[in-house]
């Protein structure tokens, strides 16, 4: 069973960028969208908020191959996106806009760019022509699927040594 999070946090964490809002009845159905238009390569935040997990998560975000972190802000709410406008980039430690975003668009990153094997999988719900379907990280995706996007080194690099045929990854 998955609790979902609580928000300990001063919400809204980053008002310039984040607005959290809701589109179901029931779980998981809060979702950021843009305050306000962001333009290309914008910093919209970044992991200051962050404490380590030891526990994997629907909510951890993990930054290398072996660490995950809880991020305690907004930034918890960006879904996943099979075409992203944002990168988590957890070798810089900041989350960018990767391309324009108007004011209102849901901001979305690839989860597959930072999770290898994710403690909760979904079924995507994006809409993206680009839809890779059951999200349930990189480790059971192909390294084509993935090629020309946006991905972590931690997550490049246990791509390289699964497709050299390593075991255990
Ligand atoms: C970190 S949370 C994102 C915020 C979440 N929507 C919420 O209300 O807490 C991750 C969870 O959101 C849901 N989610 C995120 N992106 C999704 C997508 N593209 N399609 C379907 N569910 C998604 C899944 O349940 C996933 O485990």
């Amino acid at each position: 069973m998955t609790i979902e999070q609580v928000p300990h946090w001063k919400q809204p964490s980053h008002p310039n960028f984040i607005t959290v809002k809701t589109y179901k009845e029931g779980g998981f159905s809060q979702y950021a969208v843009s305050s306000n238009p962001i333009p290309n390569k914008t910093v919209i935040g970044d992991f200051s908020a962050a404490t380590p997990t030891t526990e994997k998560a629907y909510s951890s975000v993990q930054v290398s191959e072996t660490e995950h972190i809880e991020l305690n802000s907004d930034l918890l709410y960006c879904n996943h996106s099979c075409d992203p406008n944002v990168a988590f980039d957890t070798d810089e430690g900041v989350v960018r806009a990767i391309r324009d975003i108007k004011e209102g668009e849901p901001i979305t990153f690839n989860y597959l760019s930072t999770e290898w094997d994710m403690a909760q999988s979904f079924k995507c719900e994006c809409g993206s022509g680009k839809c890779l379907g059951d999200i349930q990280g990189a480790k059971y995706t192909s390294s084509k699927a993935l090629e020309g996007t946006f991905v972590n080194s931690h997550i490049r690099n246990l791509l390289a040594r699964r497709d050299m045929g390593f075991k255990g990854l």
